[in-house]
């Protein structure tokens, strides 16, 4: 249903790199027409110059649009200028940028805009990113849905409460893809210090994460059940769970560590965007 206001409306991306492509895809294969969307991007690739074939629009001026999508890097918010006289009321604007706030957004696009704030993440790219959102105040319930229904198109969506969740949320799913594609890599690096082939270890690491990634998500069973349900006692995953979940120096100290510093890079980029 919201789509189609996207698609009566018309929708604009600004920025098309690697969360704004993951979302294009995403909003065409959910029947988005390409006619009404207009990409903003100083380098576009071939798959833009194709989708321009099909009545895509690239680099043109926009004299009105439903919902605007921000998805530049937060260093370069400030071209969101560009799009301002869209703002005060009419356009919804949707960022996906870490750590630029409401309040900077609103700056930027002019009083009494309605912006929602957006974390999204990679796997977005198959459908299977989750993204945390939340409105400014001149969003109405329609406008949420609106934003909702946009993110639902690359994945799962939740509401955060206020607006500070952001920063966590950042910090746990936004950068969580890499954190997880870095246990890959150790995992498999490991099995080699173990006498594995590098491929082989690769192909069992990549496999063993998906498929329990995707346990965990099918299962009515929690994450700790799951993990008791490999563990027999006196067994491997035994010895091996003592030293991951150590007290003092376990997964659990060094994953509050890293999250706490996404988390805290998070509000300082924040900060930058208000001066
Ligand atoms: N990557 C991730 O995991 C996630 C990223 N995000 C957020 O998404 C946003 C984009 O990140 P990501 O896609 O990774 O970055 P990318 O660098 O891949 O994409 C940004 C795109 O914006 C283009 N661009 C640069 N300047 C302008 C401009 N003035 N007007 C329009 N487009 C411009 C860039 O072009 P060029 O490269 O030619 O300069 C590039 O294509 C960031 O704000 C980030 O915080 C959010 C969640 C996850
Ligand atoms: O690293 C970053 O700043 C962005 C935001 C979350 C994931 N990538």
């Amino acid at each position: 249903m919201s789509l189609q206001k996207a698609n009566e409306g018309g929708l604009v991306l600004l920025g098309c790199g690697r969360m704004g492509s993951a979302l294009l895809k995403g909003w065409l294969e959910a029947g988005v027409d390409p006619k009404a969307v207009t990409v903003l991007d100083p380098h576009p690739g071939d798959w833009l110059k194709m989708l321009e074939g099909k009545g895509l629009r690239l680099n043109t001026p926009v004299a009105k649009a439903a919902v605007c999508v921000l998805a530049v890097k937060p260093q370069l918010i400030e071209a969101a200028g560009d799009l301002k006289a869209l703002g005060g009321g009419n356009t919804l604007f949707v960022s996906v940028a870490a750590g630029s706030t409401l309040a900077a957004l609103e700056a930027i696009l002019g009083a009494g805009t309605p912006v929602v704030r957006s974390m999204p993440n990679t796997p977005a790219a198959i459908g299977q990113g989750i993204t945390a959102l939340v409105g400014n105040a001149h969003c109405e319930a329609s406008d949420l849905d609106l934003a909702d229904q946009m993110l639902r198109a690359v994945g799962q969506t939740v509401r955060v409460e206020s607006e500070a969740q952001m920063d966590a949320v950042t910090g746990v799913s936004g950068s969580g893809p890499a954190y997880v594609f870095h246990l890959i890599e150790s995992l498999a690096a490991a099995g080699e210090v173990q006498g594995l082939k590098p491929d082989v270890a690769m192909k069992l690491a990549v496999a063993t994460v998906a498929g329990a990634g995707a346990l965990a998500q099918s299962s009515t069973e929690s994450a700790a059940q799951l993990r008791r349900n490999v563990t027999s006692p006196n067994g491997t995953t035994e010895a091996g769970l003592q030293v991951l979940m150590d007290d003092d120096k376990g997964l659990p100290v060094l994953m509050r560590q890293t999250v706490r510093a996404a988390t805290e890079r998070s509000k300082e980029l924040a900060k930058g965007a208000e001066g």
